[in-house]
């Protein structure tokens, strides 16, 4: 699973990637410093794994990671080979999710591609591209199926389906709020792979001033959020270059300096488990003085299925698994309490874990 982090030329991406994943990719202040695309295994930050590992006396904890790919700036006409159009969109193409930087930040030592700070005119400049680059996909797929058409009748409910999207993304609308409740029109539609379809978080960049009352004074954020919440997306406010700052620190200190900002968390926290969320994935547990572990499944993972993240002999030879909820758990203070409450479950092989359940698998190969 993979985020992509998509925005214009020089507004804070790398910058953003490096405190996500300390990576030290090069951010620099000119555009198009970033040609390859970075990727950095990021781990998401969950505070339940601090409390097993204290009640189990755990030597080792390892949290659920995802990952995020930095990707080169977009420029307008970057659809018809622009900067480094092709390439950019491509890079795109193969992430689950995308955290669109955007930038909210004054300052006139950083340049703007396109001269001013307009976080609106940015947001459609790369939605524009996303929805040409989709359109050309669709047209390409209309001519294929046009000539089928003629004698086939699931090509020209297709070919009916084609025409509807492309109608859509014409008139500047993304794929994502395209709605269609037919099951082929909706597994066609997933097979497009259109950027548009995918998820987005918006990342608003704001300048440190911007940070204590999360942007809510940043008229630029403001037109922001009001965009989102009519695409039901989710923004967050983050300074990249604060951000970066915070990444070199050790945990101390990283919470003296929050506390100066009058922060409880890191806009980056707040970042990665909104993104984790985005991306539908949950994390159950495994806890032992060995290691206390998050393991990542998508919602909605049965039991035997979860089983085989950790090992597939576990899937194959599953039996069945004992399951607490994390809340039970703490509520009881340990295993051995919870187990004479009746808490611990058997489930069988139907079971759908749930985000926070505390496994212990049972199998035979
Ligand atoms: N919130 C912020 N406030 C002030 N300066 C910032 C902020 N975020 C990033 N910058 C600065 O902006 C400049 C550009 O950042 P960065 O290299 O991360 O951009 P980029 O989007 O990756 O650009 P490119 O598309 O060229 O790769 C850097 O000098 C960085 O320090
Ligand atoms: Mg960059």
């Amino acid at each position: 699973m993979k985020l992509g982090i998509v925005g214009l030329p020089n507004v804070g991406k790398s910058t953003l990637f490096n405190s996500l994943t300390k990576a030290g990719a090069e951010s620099a202040n000119y555009p198009f410093c970033t040609i390859d695309p970075n990727v950095g295994v990021v781990t998401v930050p969950d505070e339940r794994l601090n409390v097993l590992g204290e009640m189990y006396h755990t030597k080792k904890i390892i949290p659920a990671a995802i990952e995020f790919v930095d990707i080169a700036g977009l420029v307008k006409g970057a659809s018809k080979g622009e900067g480094l159009g092709n390439q950019f969109l491509a890079n795109i193409r193969e992430v689950d999710a995308i955290v669109h930087v955007v930038r909210c930040f004054e300052n006139t030592n950083i340049v703007h591609v396109d001269g001013s700070i307009d976080p609106m005119r940015d947001i459609e400049t790369i939605n524009l591209e996303l929805i040409f680059s989709d359109l050309e996909v669709l047209e390409r797929r209309i001519a294929k199926t046009v000539k089928l058409s003629r004698n086939d009748k699931t090509a020209a409910k297709e070919l009916d389906l084609l025409n509807r999207v492309k109608a859509h993304l014409e008139e500047n609308k993304l794929a994502k709020s395209f709605v269609t409740d037919d099951e082929d029109e909706q597994a066609w539609l997933a097979g497009y792979n259109l950027l548009t379809a995918k998820p987005v978080i918006f990342a608003a960049n704001v300048s440190e001033d911007d940070l204590a009352d999360d942007g809510a004074s940043n008229t630029g954020v403001q037109a922001v959020r009001e965009y989102a919440k009519e695409e039901d997306c989710e923004v967050f406010v983050v300074c990249a270059e604060i951000e970066e700052e915070i990444s070199q620190l050790d945990d101390d200190e990283k919470k003296m300096f929050l506390d100066d900002l009058g922060l409880e968390e890191s806009g980056l926290e707040k970042l990665i488990k909104a993104s984790y969320h985005l991306l539908g994935l949950i994390s159950y547990l495994t806890a032992g003085e060995p290691e206390v572990r998050a393991w990542t499944i998508t919602r909605g993972t049965k039991a035997p299925q979860a089983a085989g993240k950790i090992h597939s002999d576990f899937e194959r030879g599953f039996i069945r698994a004992e399951v607490v909820s994390y809340d039970d758990l703490i509520e009881c203070g340990s295993h051995a309490a919870a187990k004479e409450k009746g808490l611990i479950r058997l489930e069988g092989k139907d079971y759908v874990v749930q985000d926070g359940d505390i496994m212990l698998f049972r199998f035979n190969v």
